[in-house]
Protein backbone atom coordinates (compact mmCIF):
# COMPACT_ATOMS: atom_id res chain seq x y z
CA UNK A 1 0.00 0.00 0.00
CA UNK A 2 1.74 3.11 -1.03
CA UNK A 3 1.57 5.84 1.64
CA UNK A 4 2.44 8.90 -0.31
CA UNK A 5 -0.68 8.90 -2.20
CA UNK A 6 -1.54 12.26 -4.25
CA UNK A 7 -4.79 13.11 -5.88
CA UNK A 8 -4.94 15.02 -8.98
CA UNK A 9 -8.26 16.36 -10.31
CA UNK A 10 -8.94 16.59 -13.92
CA UNK A 11 -9.33 19.85 -15.50
CA UNK A 12 -11.60 20.69 -18.06
CA UNK A 13 -9.60 20.98 -21.70
CA UNK A 14 -9.28 24.11 -23.33
CA UNK A 15 -6.83 25.32 -25.99
CA UNK A 16 -5.12 27.50 -23.59
CA UNK A 17 -4.37 25.37 -21.03
CA UNK A 18 -3.84 22.34 -23.49
CA UNK A 19 -1.37 24.63 -25.97
CA UNK A 20 1.73 23.43 -23.84
CA UNK A 21 1.00 20.04 -24.87
CA UNK A 22 -0.66 20.25 -28.37
CA UNK A 23 -3.86 20.54 -30.23
CA UNK A 24 -7.64 20.72 -29.20
CA UNK A 25 -9.58 18.98 -31.87
CA UNK A 26 -13.33 21.24 -31.67
CA UNK A 27 -14.95 21.87 -34.66
CA UNK A 28 -16.92 25.35 -32.22
CA UNK A 29 -13.63 26.77 -31.41
CA UNK A 30 -12.06 26.96 -35.20
CA UNK A 31 -11.96 30.11 -36.72
CA UNK A 32 -10.95 28.64 -40.11
CA UNK A 33 -13.85 27.62 -41.54
CA UNK A 34 -15.62 27.92 -44.09
CA UNK A 35 -18.45 26.59 -46.36
CA UNK A 36 -18.01 24.15 -49.46
CA UNK A 37 -19.87 22.15 -51.61
CA UNK A 38 -22.49 24.17 -52.71
CA UNK A 39 -23.63 25.26 -49.51
CA UNK A 40 -23.93 22.17 -48.10
CA UNK A 41 -21.13 21.17 -46.17
CA UNK A 42 -18.97 23.67 -43.42
CA UNK A 43 -15.54 22.88 -43.49
CA UNK A 44 -13.67 23.21 -40.16
CA UNK A 45 -10.43 23.65 -41.45
CA UNK A 46 -6.26 22.48 -40.50
CA UNK A 47 -7.66 22.05 -37.32
CA UNK A 48 -4.10 20.32 -35.98
CA UNK A 49 -0.68 20.08 -36.72
CA UNK A 50 0.14 16.38 -38.10
CA UNK A 51 3.35 16.14 -37.94
CA UNK A 52 4.36 12.88 -39.28
CA UNK A 53 7.28 12.71 -41.51
CA UNK A 54 10.70 12.64 -39.41
CA UNK A 55 12.79 9.86 -41.33
CA UNK A 56 10.96 9.45 -43.42
CA UNK A 57 7.74 8.78 -41.63
CA UNK A 58 4.27 8.44 -42.87
CA UNK A 59 0.55 9.49 -41.28
CA UNK A 60 -1.16 5.82 -40.46
CA UNK A 61 -4.70 6.17 -40.00
CA UNK A 62 -6.29 4.26 -37.24
CA UNK A 63 -9.00 2.99 -34.53
CA UNK A 64 -8.51 2.36 -30.72
CA UNK A 65 -11.17 0.75 -29.00
CA UNK A 66 -10.35 1.25 -25.38
CA UNK A 67 -11.96 0.01 -22.38
CA UNK A 68 -12.25 2.29 -18.99
CA UNK A 69 -9.59 1.58 -16.33
CA UNK A 70 -11.21 0.53 -13.42
CA UNK A 71 -11.33 3.60 -10.84
CA UNK A 72 -9.08 5.87 -9.12
CA UNK A 73 -6.89 5.27 -11.58
CA UNK A 74 -3.51 5.57 -10.55
CA UNK A 75 -0.54 6.98 -13.12
CA UNK A 76 1.74 3.98 -13.69
CA UNK A 77 3.14 5.03 -16.77
CA UNK A 78 4.01 8.33 -18.87
CA UNK A 79 4.92 7.53 -22.80
CA UNK A 80 6.41 9.92 -25.53
CA UNK A 81 6.73 9.26 -29.26
CA UNK A 82 9.84 11.44 -30.42
CA UNK A 83 9.27 11.17 -33.85
CA UNK A 84 6.01 12.54 -34.59
CA UNK A 85 2.22 13.76 -33.18
CA UNK A 86 -0.61 11.47 -32.36
CA UNK A 87 -3.80 12.40 -32.85
CA UNK A 88 -6.93 11.28 -30.85
CA UNK A 89 -10.78 11.91 -32.30
CA UNK A 90 -13.31 10.51 -30.15
CA UNK A 91 -16.27 8.34 -32.35
CA UNK A 92 -18.50 8.01 -29.70
CA UNK A 93 -20.21 10.30 -27.07
CA UNK A 94 -18.37 9.67 -23.92
CA UNK A 95 -15.79 11.65 -21.71
CA UNK A 96 -12.23 10.73 -21.62
CA UNK A 97 -9.35 11.51 -19.70
CA UNK A 98 -5.65 13.24 -20.84
CA UNK A 99 -2.94 12.85 -18.97
CA UNK A 100 0.20 14.74 -20.17
CA UNK A 101 3.22 16.11 -19.03
CA UNK A 102 5.96 18.58 -21.05
CA UNK A 103 8.05 17.17 -23.59
CA UNK A 104 11.77 17.26 -22.61
CA UNK A 105 12.94 15.36 -19.76
CA UNK A 106 10.08 13.40 -17.80
CA UNK A 107 9.35 15.07 -14.08
CA UNK A 108 6.03 13.55 -12.36
CA UNK A 109 5.93 17.01 -10.63
CA UNK A 110 4.40 18.42 -14.31
CA UNK A 111 1.86 15.99 -14.92
CA UNK A 112 -1.74 17.83 -15.69
CA UNK A 113 -5.26 15.41 -16.55
CA UNK A 114 -7.37 16.88 -18.35
CA UNK A 115 -11.02 15.59 -19.20
CA UNK A 116 -12.08 15.82 -22.55
CA UNK A 117 -15.78 16.13 -23.72
CA UNK A 118 -16.96 14.04 -26.44
CA UNK A 119 -16.87 16.43 -28.97
CA UNK A 120 -13.06 16.96 -28.43
CA UNK A 121 -9.66 15.71 -29.25
CA UNK A 122 -6.72 16.07 -28.70
CA UNK A 123 -3.35 16.13 -30.49
CA UNK A 124 0.10 15.16 -28.65
CA UNK A 125 3.26 17.13 -30.43
CA UNK A 126 6.00 15.50 -30.93
CA UNK A 127 7.81 14.26 -27.71
CA UNK A 128 4.44 15.05 -25.21
CA UNK A 129 4.63 13.06 -22.25
CA UNK A 130 1.45 11.26 -22.26
CA UNK A 131 -0.52 8.35 -20.41
CA UNK A 132 -1.82 5.77 -23.27
CA UNK A 133 -5.56 6.23 -24.16
CA UNK A 134 -8.06 6.59 -21.15
CA UNK A 135 -11.59 5.84 -21.74
CA UNK A 136 -14.48 6.74 -19.37
CA UNK A 137 -17.94 5.18 -19.15
CA UNK A 138 -17.38 2.39 -21.60
CA UNK A 139 -15.47 1.04 -24.26
CA UNK A 140 -14.59 3.89 -26.74
CA UNK A 141 -13.30 3.93 -30.22
CA UNK A 142 -11.04 6.81 -31.13
CA UNK A 143 -9.87 7.44 -34.25
CA UNK A 144 -6.07 7.83 -34.08
CA UNK A 145 -3.19 9.64 -36.74
CA UNK A 146 -0.04 8.73 -35.66
CA UNK A 147 3.61 8.47 -37.23
CA UNK A 148 4.45 5.13 -39.03
CA UNK A 149 7.81 4.25 -40.61
CA UNK A 150 11.12 3.22 -38.98
CA UNK A 151 12.66 3.67 -35.66
CA UNK A 152 11.33 3.23 -32.29
CA UNK A 153 8.52 5.73 -31.43
CA UNK A 154 8.08 5.42 -28.18
CA UNK A 155 9.75 6.27 -24.87
CA UNK A 156 8.27 5.28 -21.52
CA UNK A 157 8.49 5.92 -18.05
CA UNK A 158 7.19 3.70 -15.84
CA UNK A 159 5.88 5.41 -11.97
CA UNK A 160 5.14 4.43 -9.09
CA UNK A 161 1.00 4.63 -8.89
CA UNK A 162 1.30 7.35 -6.26
CA UNK A 163 -0.63 9.93 -8.51
CA UNK A 164 -4.01 9.08 -8.43
CA UNK A 165 -7.00 10.62 -10.60
CA UNK A 166 -9.75 11.36 -8.35
CA UNK A 167 -13.06 9.75 -9.96
CA UNK A 168 -15.10 11.13 -12.48
N1 LIG B 1 0.86 2.31 -28.23
C1 LIG B 1 -0.01 2.99 -28.94
O1 LIG B 1 -0.10 2.88 -30.15
N2 LIG B 1 -0.85 3.85 -28.27
C2 LIG B 1 -0.31 4.81 -27.37
O2 LIG B 1 0.70 5.55 -28.05
C3 LIG B 1 -1.35 5.74 -26.85
O3 LIG B 1 -1.04 6.94 -26.67
O4 LIG B 1 -2.50 5.25 -26.61
NI1 LIG C 1 0.78 7.48 -27.47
Amino acid sequence: MLDNVQYITPKPLTNEAFSAYGDVIQASNDTNNFTINNGFTHRFHDLANIDVNDDNGRALLNIFRSTPLEQPIAIKMMERHPKGSQAFIPLGNNPYLVVVAPAGEFNSKNIEVFIANSDQGVNYHKGTWHHFCLALVSVSDFLVIDRGGEGDNCDVVDLDGSLVITTV
